[in-house]
């Protein structure tokens, strides 16, 4: 893994103003963002995100997901606490790829729950590395993190290169009609901490 720092440019947003930071993977081509909102301080711990492309979700305003809505107040948060970063990355369906997740996506529609229809396609249920997140992180100088995350792998992944995660900041939003199934998978079969994931169906056929 390497990765290349290119370039630095603002991004206005409806929650303020972030900087985005662009990063090439070199060997694979992938390219990552990291957005940072104010001043990032190495020795406070800063409010973060890490976050998988989810082009149908980020995007797209899929209901199948919680995706989108938990970018959107990862985003919200980090303006209202007035500093805080999102590392973007481009590992796509948990790593599979968008085809392939559409592909998934067909077989769930089939009845599959998110975990059997990636094995069906032959990939494990959660295929994302996490080592392009040590560079990044580097770069914009965060070393303490109040992480926004539900997924405990995402915790080990930020240990796991030497930060210093002092919380684990729920972020349970965006459950729906559409996407309830998922997120109890998500919960049962994926470990991640939902409980008291926010019910808010406020959307019609
Ligand atoms: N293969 C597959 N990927 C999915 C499906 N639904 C969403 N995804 C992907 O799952 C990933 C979710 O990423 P995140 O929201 O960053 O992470 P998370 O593991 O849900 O953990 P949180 O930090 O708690 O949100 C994205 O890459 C989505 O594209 C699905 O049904 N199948």
């Amino acid at each position: 893994m390497s990765i290349k720092y290119v370039a630095t440019s603002k991004l206005p947003t409806p929650w303020g103003i972030f900087a985005m930071h662009g990063f090439e993977d070199t060997e694979t081509g992938k390219e990552h963002v990291a957005l940072t909102y104010g001043e990032l301080d190495a020795k406070t711990p800063v409010l973060g995100r890490i976050h998988s492309e989810c082009l149908t979700g980020d995007a797209l305003f899929s209901l199948r997901c919680d995706c989108g809505f938990q970018l959107q107040t990862a985003m919200q948060n980090i303006a209202e606490a007035g500093s805080g970063f999102i590392l973007y990355l481009r590992q796509e369906g948990r790593g599979i790829g968008l085809l392939n997740k559409i592909r998934a996506y067909e077989l769930q529609d089939q009845g599959a729950n998110t975990v059997e229809a990636n094995e069906r396609l032959g990939f494990a249920a959660d295929m994302r590395k996490y080592d392009m997140i040590a560079p990044m992180l580097a770069h914009i100088g965060v070393t303490q993190v109040r992480l926004m995350t539900n997924n405990p792998r995402k915790v080990k992944a930020m240990q796991d290169v030497g930060m210093d995660v002092v919380e684990r900041v729920p972020l349970q939003v965006g459950k729906n009609r559409y996407n309830e199934a998922y997120l109890k998978t998500k919960s049962d079969a994926l470990g991640h901490m939902m409980s008291e994931v926010h019910f808010n169906d406020d959307h019609q056929d």
